[in-house]
């Protein structure tokens, strides 16, 4: 199994070292070429309007739709705006997940912060499932998930914060910077 991690700005190095861990080969992407026999792709945190800039730069929008298309594809934080429907201000996206985010949608005073989440899902990987140790760093607040777009976790004011929609797979939170490997193991399921 290969897994790309998209590599133009932001966390791709930590979500590398988690997949080394795990014994997973990785890759990282920054052009077309590089999702050549790929089973699955990783969008990391970082600063989403810096990725679609760069994304477009290097011609990566359309291969990156086709690709999830056909595969499993996971963005976290700034790589789960990448992959929303909707961001409620003229930025580019790819519009693939069916979802609406809030981006910095924690404010100032509590720009990053550390939460016990249960996610039922994560049974898949391990039957125990204690909750979840999210760090969230000027995360997006997932506002609504439509259509087939299925909620994971969310806080307990009700805010979303994971949500799967088939093999795609959209995290407001950092799971590559906890100790905890359990949702790149849930990823690498959906890719195999
Ligand atoms: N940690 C992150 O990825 C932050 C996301 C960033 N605030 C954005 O809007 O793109």
């Amino acid at each position: 199994m290969k897994i790309g991690v998209l590599a133009l700005q932001g966390a791709f190095i930590e979500h590398q070292t988690v997949l080394e861990k795990l014994g997973v080969e990785s890759v990282q992407v920054r052009l077309p070429e590089h999702l050549d026999g790929l089973d699955g792709l990783i969008i990391p945190g970082g600063e989403s309007t810096t990725i679609s800039k760069l994304a477009i730069a290097f011609g990566l929008m359309q291969p990156l739709r086709e690709f999830a298309g056909e595969h499993a594809v996971w963005g976290t934080c700034a790589g789960a705006i990448f992959l929303s429907r909707e961001v409620g201000r003229d930025q580019p996206v790819l519009g693939l997940m069916d979802i609406t985010v809030r981006r910095n949608a924690f404010g100032r005073q509590v720009d990053s912060f550390e939460t016990l989440l249960d996610v039922p899902a994560l049974a898949r990987v391990d039957a125990i499932n204690p909750p979840f140790p999210a760090v969230f760093i000027r995360a997006p607040l997932i506002e609504k998930a439509n259509g087939s777009a299925e909620v994971l976790a969310a806080l307990p004011d009700g805010g979303i914060v994971a949500v799967q929609q088939g093999r795609w797979l959209a995290t407001s939170f950092h799971p590559e910077l906890s100790d905890d490997d359990r949702f790149h193991r849930y990823f690498l399921e959906l890719a195999r």
